[in-house]
């Protein structure tokens, strides 16, 4: 019988915390100290704890929220529609929001998030990611940051799911391709 193969590591834990240092020294500069962290659940968890934690030692100890929101379910491409789980749990009127999640690729979450905080009255939204995927479709918004930029291949680990699995590997691998 031969064993299914794992993911391919493409990049260890100790290069994760790196990229994510190196990003809040770029961010803490940016971000007001009166600024909200919106963490999109669920793969954006992990990378906005380290986060958080990393701007908070460079002075910016930030409120936080999250939104939950699902797009792709068990499958390896954006649905189209992202739906939203849960919302904000409080006030963002008049304060500037730093969106963070796991991985960019259509762009399609990260604008659906962008839209409700700009609905909820943020001042600025700034957006910031760990994984920058290259565009499946031109015309993509950029983040406004990022840590890490990724191959086109489907991502695992620290956040990022494939059905479920590999979310809480504190390293980022591939899928072995077909
Ligand atoms: O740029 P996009 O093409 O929109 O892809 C990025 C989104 O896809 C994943 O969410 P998913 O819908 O899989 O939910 P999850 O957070 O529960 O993994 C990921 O966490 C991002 O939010
Ligand atoms: N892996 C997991 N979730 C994702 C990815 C990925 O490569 N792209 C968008 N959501």
């Amino acid at each position: 019988m031969t064993e299914a193969a794992g993911p391919e590591r493409l990049i260890s834990e100790t290069e994760v915390a790196r990229a994510v240092n190196d990003l809040a020294d770029r961010l803490a500069p940016r971000l007001s100290p009166d600024a909200v962290v919106v963490c999109l659940l669920t793969g954006g968890l992990w990378f906005a704890a380290d986060l958080t934690r990393a701007l908070a030692v460079r002075g910016r100890p930030l409120a936080f929220d999250a939104l939950w929101l699902t797009a792709y379910g068990d499958k390896t491409r954006h649905s189209g529609i992202t739906t939203v789980l849960a919302g904000l749990r409080r006030p963002v009127l008049g304060r500037q929001v730093l969106i963070v999640d796991d991985v960019l690729e259509s762009g399609l979450s990260l604008e659906a998030a962008r839209r409700l905080v700009q609905a909820a009255g943020a001042s600025e939204v700034l957006t910031a990611v760990f994984a920058l995927k290259p565009a499946p479709t031109p015309g993509r918004r950029p983040p406004d940051d990022f840590a890490w930029t990724a191959p086109d291949r489907f991502l695992v680990g620290y956040g990022m799911d494939a059905a479920g699995a590999h979310r809480t590997l504190p390293w980022i691998g591939a899928l072995p391709q077909a």
